[in-house]
Formats: structure tokens, sequence, C-alpha cells
């Protein structure tokens, strides 16, 4: 189902079932155009399960609800999924027509200009991740979707995709939800986070400057499970 360009992204009663288990039980969920949106909860509490039927990826997973989301959908996955027989610049405007200046554009947005003619396996991990986000913008997305995108990346190279994220998000605007483990990565992107438990958002918090960071912190990883006394 499609909704126009700037309409809510909407999710309701959404369930999700894997044999015996109900990985989501009637979850609602609401995603506004233009806002970042952090997806934080336990292993297996079904964060993934959650993006793919945003991404329109879960047609074999059983269960009911209506999900509503935009024509233009991008997915970041935790590895880059680059086609390695193809130069970088293929890989960006893969499926699209008439796309290479675009896709120029988008690589030298996240710093690659000049890299248009490297094999995939001729870049680092974080250049890899650097081109599937190129691959991602090119298409213009309403909807962002990224599953752990720095999950495999060194701390270093994860605070500069943090800054590069948040600066793309602020150039193009898409509705983002970043599925992470990490409340730090949450807190330093997100204008929202919540968290997932239950089958359900068991928690939602919107971020603004003002807050203390450290008593958000605290808060989220109570909801998560984390009491401090481990
Ligand atoms: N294809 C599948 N078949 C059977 N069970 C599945 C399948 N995919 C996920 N599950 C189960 O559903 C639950 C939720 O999985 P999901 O990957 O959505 O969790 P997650 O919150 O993303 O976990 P993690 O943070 O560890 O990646 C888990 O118990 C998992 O074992």
């Amino acid at each position: 189902m499609a909704t126009d360009v700037g309409e809510l992204i909407r999710v309701e009663g959404l369930t999700r079932v894997y044999g015996s288990r109900r990985v989501l039980d009637g979850l609602d969920l609401e995603l506004a155009p233009g806002e970042f949106t952090a997806l934080l909860g336990r292993s297996g509490s079904g964060k993934s399960t959650l993006l793919k039927a945003l991404a329109g990826l879960d047609a074999d997973v059983a269960g009911g609800g209506t999900v509503q989301v935009p024509d233009e959908v991008s997915v970041v996955f935790q590895d880059a999924r680059l086609l390695p027989w193809q130069r970088v610049l293929p890989n960006v405007v893969l499926g699209l027509t008439g796309a290479e200046e675009r896709g120029r554009q988008s690589l030298a947005e996240v710093g690659l200009a000049g890299r248009e003619r490297a094999w995939p396996n001729e870049l680092s991990g974080g250049e890899q991740q650097r081109v599937a986000l190129a691959r991602s913008l090119v298409r213009e997305p309403r909807l962002l979707l990224a599953d752990e995108p720095f999950g495999a990346l060194d701390a270093l190279t994860r605070l500069k995709m943090h800054r590069l994220l948040r600066r793309l998000f602020e150039q193009h605007r898409p509705a983002v939800l970043l599925v992470t483990h990490d409340v730090d990565e949450a807190i330093a992107l997100a204008d929202r986070v919540l968290v997932l438990d239950g089958g359900r958002i068991a928690v939602e918090k919107r971020l603004d400057a003002t807050m203390d960071a450290a008593e958000v912190r605290a808060e989220l990883l109570r909801a998560l499970g984390v009491t401090g006394d481990e």
C-alpha cells in the first residue's frame, strides 16, 4: 500500500508469528516524514522482523495487521551487500537508468568522489557501507530503514559514520528508522527512541538538546532490562 509523499508511515496491529512464537503482537507505530527514529530492543525482541515488515521483505512470514509506507523505501543492512563483480558506481545506480550523474553526486556526498571505478573488495568495510548509503540516497527514499548498519565497524569508523548519516539525514530528510543495539548510538543520532518489548513498542522517548543524556541513557537501559546490578 502506498501513501503520498509526506504522509505518515503507519503500522497498525502488526503481528508476526514464527511457528509457535508470536514475535510481533499487535504492534502500532507511526513515523513522521523527516523524523529520525531509533529502535532499540533486546536480542530476539523482533527488531529485524519489524524492519522487514516495513521493507515488504516478509511475504513468507505469518501474521496480520496493516503497513502503510511510501513508494520509495531504501534499506541498509549490517553488511553492504554490494555486487562483487560490479564496480562502485554501477553498484550505486543498480537497476536505475540514466542515473550515473546522480550516482556520482551521491558518492561525493558520502566522501567517495574518485572511487567510482573501484571494485567493492578494494574498499574497507566502512567505505563499503558508504557505498551502501550512496545506493540508498540515489533513490531519494521517503523512508530509510537501517538494520544495525554500523554494527560491524570499529568504534572510530562508527563515529564517523554517525556524523555522515546525521548530515545526510539533515540534507535529504527521509523518515529514518534505525535499528540498533547501542543506546548511545540511538541517543547520538535520533530525535525519537523506541524500545520494542513483548511484541510491541513498550517505550517512546522524544529527545531534545535540553535533556540530560545520562538520565535518558539510564532510563533506556532500564527499559532494556539492564539494571546496573550486572
Ligand atoms: N525466519 C525465521 N524463522 C524462525 N524464527 C525466526 C525467523 N526470523 C526470526 N526468528 C525469531 O524471531 C525472533 C525475533 O527475531 P529478530 O531477528 O526480529 O530479532 P532482533 O530483535 O532483530 O534480534 P537481534 O537484535 O539479535 O538481531 C527471534 O526469536 C528469532 O529467533
